[in-house]
């Protein structure tokens, strides 16, 4: 099976709120995956749903060909274990070093031996160019190296997939190159398959093999970043080229502002 993901006619709602609907998605082996859209689009709410911390009321999310079904604790742990994520406030643990953050998830899934633990832990280390940092705190290094820590926790199991959320936010433009760099080496030199959240076009577009783009729910559209590029689709021209005015909607559906202030007509 080439796909590593596949999302079939997936609904989803909050209460009676509609969040996701009828989307189908394929995350195939081995690529960089993103899905980009404006704000309180849903993004967020997918890799919830691929990572079982949530359920869907209708279709299906499938890893590997298995059904996530998060009410089933034995296989959602032995899924959550070969998935990375990276979420936008995935902060470190302030009080443990960086070596100690890495090691985190190796001590809570194995049983490694000490020695292998570090091991494993210099190497991930070395891979995003921190290893001579891993006595350091959090507090004692800057956003962007942060950020590489994180990172590095979140390959320390090797994963299948790794999900990020936002990688880039708040980062300078260097680190956001140097991040971006990073996901799509890791990708590569790992052989798995990252599902990329972001908003930022330019950084996204250099390292993404696929692009989806997200609005109210329901996917308008998708392609290989130059695909993307030069669409002449009005969502996605909005969004390649940051412009204020178009279909993407800049305030959260509900309520006109006439009927909010009381006074008649439809805004
Ligand atoms: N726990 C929740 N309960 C109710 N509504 C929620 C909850 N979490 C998110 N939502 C709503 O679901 C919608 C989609 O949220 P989601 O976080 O997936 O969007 P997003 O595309 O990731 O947005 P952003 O780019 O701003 O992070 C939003 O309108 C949000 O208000």
């Amino acid at each position: 099976m080439t796909n590593l993901v596949e999302i079939r006619d997936l609904h989803f709602s909050y209460g009676d709120r509609p969040i996701l609907s009828g989307l189908r998605m394929d995350f195939p082996r081995g690529k960089v995956i993103a899905v980009m859209g404006g704000s309180g689009s849903g993004k967020t709410t997918i890799l919830r749903l691929i990572g079982g911390q949530i359920a869907a009321q209708s279709g299906s999310v499938l890893v590997d060909g298995k059904p996530v079904d998060p009410r089933d604790m034995r296989q959602m742990y032995a899924m959550r274990r070969r998935m990375g994520m990276l979420f936008q406030h995935g902060a470190l643990f302030t009080d443990l070093t960086v070596f100690e953050n890495v090691a985190f998830p190796l001590r809570e899934h194995t049983a490694l031996p000490e020695d292998m633990i570090r091991d494993l832990v210099l190497m991930k280390l070395q891979a995003v160019g921190l290893r001579n940092a891993a006595n350091l705190k959090p507090s004692e290094i800057s956003g962007g190296m942060a950020r590489r820590v994180a990172l590095a926790r979140a390959i320390a199991l090797d994963p299948q997939i790794i999900m990020y959320d936002e990688p880039f936010a708040g980062l300078d433009p260097i680190s956001m190159g140097v991040t971006a760099n990073l996901i799509r080496e890791l990708n590569d030199a790992l052989g798995s398959t990252s599902i990329l959240v972001s908003h930022d076009v330019h950084e996204t577009f250099v390292i993404a093999d696929y692009v989806y783009f997200l609005s109210q729910g329901k996917i308008v559209a998708h392609g290989t970043p130059q695909q993307m590029q030069e669409s002449t689709d009005p969502y996605v021209k909005q969004f390649v080229h940051a412009e204020a005015d178009g279909p993407v909607p800049f305030h959260y559906a509900g309520k006109s502002l006439a009927e909010d202030l009381g006074v008649g007509g439809r805004a």
